[in-house]
């Protein structure tokens, strides 16, 4: 399981290491420093081999001293180093101060400006250091630090984001939110939204790396042991960080449900399993999908084939008669059932084999498709909320009173501000506050009373106890295929199904939200939806025999 940290939890954990006794801040920072320089030699190879020319920036606290850190490591090494600093050196927090005074016995210090920056030859230097702000950052970056930040984002049209290495954040990130405080589009000049090739952070990775504009600000990210883990795992340290937000990866949520999954589905073709008696279509749970009327019944039958590919027993849709015939021709191993009004699906679900259900994708916003979704919420069983269904609920209170535990909702964006108009205003206030899509999630899920998915390049999932994942696909589980017409149908389904076999709502949002973009990465450029669930079988294979995550 991989923590995600936020600013000031991480300041927590430091200071519970230093307080201990155990190190000191100063040995921390030559960890970092070293850090950075590990990371520099693993992303530039080449620069191993013969010293080159840095610029390093150094900012006014002890992102800054790691800066000096690394100055001085580079120059030991003999590189070229220029130091430029932000505000008068000997301000510097102890630490930092530290080790300005030791470069100062390597080389000399030139205060920020563009002007000098342009004047060093800034333009031919193999590595760019930016160390200006990092987890102390408070307020958006103004001033020469600002016009430099630029400047390297490519104001004046250079290039330097391949060679740009950032400690903690590109400078002016915020993070917590991932956001660049201060601008409203996320970027440092307009249509630059890239800075760094490589950043480099500490002991755990920070929200914003993996939020909004984080992961391409960032470039790569390259996580560095300093130490701090004994403070992390336990202690006050740990009990400031409760609740947690953790990375859903394969070897967080999916691998520790690894075992789950075989009884569940699996099992049925491993020996194991059969030995264990779970050999039956109904050991694996029932889903329904609601559909909508004719010519809107396309969603239903993605989340249905969805639901069943990632292994629930059975699943029927439930359809409109006038819908009948279009979904019959359509379907095989799903079944049908007309339903055509509340009344007939009360009847439906009296069969409580049927354990998990999926309303929304394609239903249609009228008053009998409210019935449905009353009738669906009384039932209390596990269910998704999705598309029309959360717009139906936001704007009937009676509908939403009926949420329980056992939802998940999983808007996009806009159904999100439909559904929460005050936490999504907050959320979308370019500010200076750090109100992060985490804080949002866990705020909604909250007020709804159940767990809620909040779609997106960067996913976020929580649950009225504050339980939280982040999925985001960044970095090297980028899929950008992903946006395509129905794959948030295709989503559904998978948590329906997952949902049917018996998993926890924030498990089966967080594993549907992997599978889907393992699917996607599986497959690949030429994305559309239908492909989706035929992708299951393949990265299923893969979980179970613990390759996953290597597409
Ligand atoms: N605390 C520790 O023990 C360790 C800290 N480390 C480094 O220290 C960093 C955190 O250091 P700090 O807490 O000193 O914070 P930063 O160095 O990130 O920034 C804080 C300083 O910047 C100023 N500042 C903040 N926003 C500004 C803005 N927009 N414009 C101008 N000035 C601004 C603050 O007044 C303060 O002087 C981490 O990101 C990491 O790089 C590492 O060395 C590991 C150990
Ligand atoms: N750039 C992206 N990278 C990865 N996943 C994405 C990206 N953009 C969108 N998605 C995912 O695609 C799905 C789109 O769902 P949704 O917005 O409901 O669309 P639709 O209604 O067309 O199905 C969501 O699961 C979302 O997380
Ligand atoms: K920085």
């Amino acid at each position: 399981m991989t923590e995600i940290l936020t600013a000031a939890q991480m300041r927590s954990i430091e200071q519970a290491a230093i307080e201990s006794g155990e190190v000191t801040g100063l040995e921390l920072m030559e960890r970092a420093g070293r850090g950075v320089v590990e990371a520099v030699f693993e992303e530039w190879p080449s620069y191993r081999l013969s010293p080159r020319r840095a610029i390093v920036l150094c900012g006014p606290g002890n992102n800054g001293g790691d800066g000096y850190v690394v100055a001085r490591l580079l120059r030991d090494l003999h590189w070229d180093v220029t130091v430029f600093s932000l505000g008068d050196p000997e301000k510097l927090p102890p630490d930092a101060k530290t080790n300005y005074r030791r470069w100062l016995a390597l080389g000399d210090v030139q205060p920020l400006s563009e002007r000098a920056f342009r004047a060093a030859g800034a333009g031919y230097a193999d590595l760019y250091v930016d160390a200006l702000f990092g987890t102390g950052m408070s307020r958006p970056v103004s001033g020469e630090a600002w016009s430099v930040l630029t400047h390297l984002a490519g104001r004046n049209g250079d290039d330097y984001a391949p060679y740009i290495v950032a400690i903690d954040a590109p400078s002016g990130l915020c993070l917590d939110s991932g956001r660049l405080l201060g601008t409203a589009n996320g970027s440092y000049a307009h249509g630059h939204n890239r800075f760094a090739a490589l950043t480099v952070t500490f002991d755990s990775p920070k929200q914003g790396q993996f939020l909004a504009d984080g992961p391409g600000l960032c470039g790569k990210l390259a996580v560095k042991d300093i130490g701090l883990r004994k403070w992390r795992e336990t202690g006050a340290g740990r009990a400031m960080r409760l609740p947690q937000t953790v990375l859903v990866t394969d070897r967080s949520v999916v691998p520790d449900r690894r075992h789950a999954l075989s009884p569940l589905r699996v099992p049925v073709k491993s020996e194991r399993n059969i030995h264990a008696g779970h050999t039956h279509k109904f050991s694996f749970g029932h889903g329904v999908i609601v559909s909508g009327g004719a010519g809107r019944t396309g969603a239903a039958r993605l989340a249905a084939r969805s639901a069943l590919r990632v292994g629930a027993g059975l699943v029927s849709l439930a359809v409109p008669p006038d819908a009948a015939a279009e979904v019959a021709a359509q379907i095989t191993a799903p079944m049908m059932r007309a339903v055509p009004d509340a009344g007939a699906m009360a009847e439906m679900l009296t069969d409580a084999r049927l354990n998990a259900i999926c309303i929304g994708p394609g239903l249609g916003l009228g008053p009998n498709h409210a019935a449905l979704v009353e009738t669906v919420l009384k039932t209390g069983r596990p269910t998704v909320l999705d598309a029309d269904a959360l717009s139906l609920v936001a704007r009937d209170d009676q509908l939403r009173n009926l949420l329980h535990q056992n939802c998940v909702l999983t808007p996009h964006n806009g159904e999100f501000k439909r559904l929460f108009p005050e936490i999504e205003a907050r959320l979308s206030t370019p500010s200076a506050q750090s109100f992060s899509k985490v804080d949002a999630v866990r705020a909604a899920a909250a007020e709804a009373g159940c767990t809620v998915l909040l779609k997106g390049r960067d996913t976020v999932i929580a649950t009225p106890q504050g339980q939280c994942a982040i999925h985001a696909a960044v970095y090297e589980r980028a899929a950008p295929w992903l946006a395509t017409a129905g794959s948030g149908d295709v989503l559904a389904g998978l948590i329906a199904g997952l949902l049917a076999q018996g998993y926890a709502a924030f498990e089966a949002a967080a594993t549907g939200a992997w599978l889907h973009v393992e699917c996607a990465r599986q497959f690949g450029p030429g994305l559309i939806a239908e492909d989706l669930p035929e992708q299951l079988p393949g990265v299923l294979r893969r979980v179970i025999s613990g390759e996953a995550g290597r597409v």
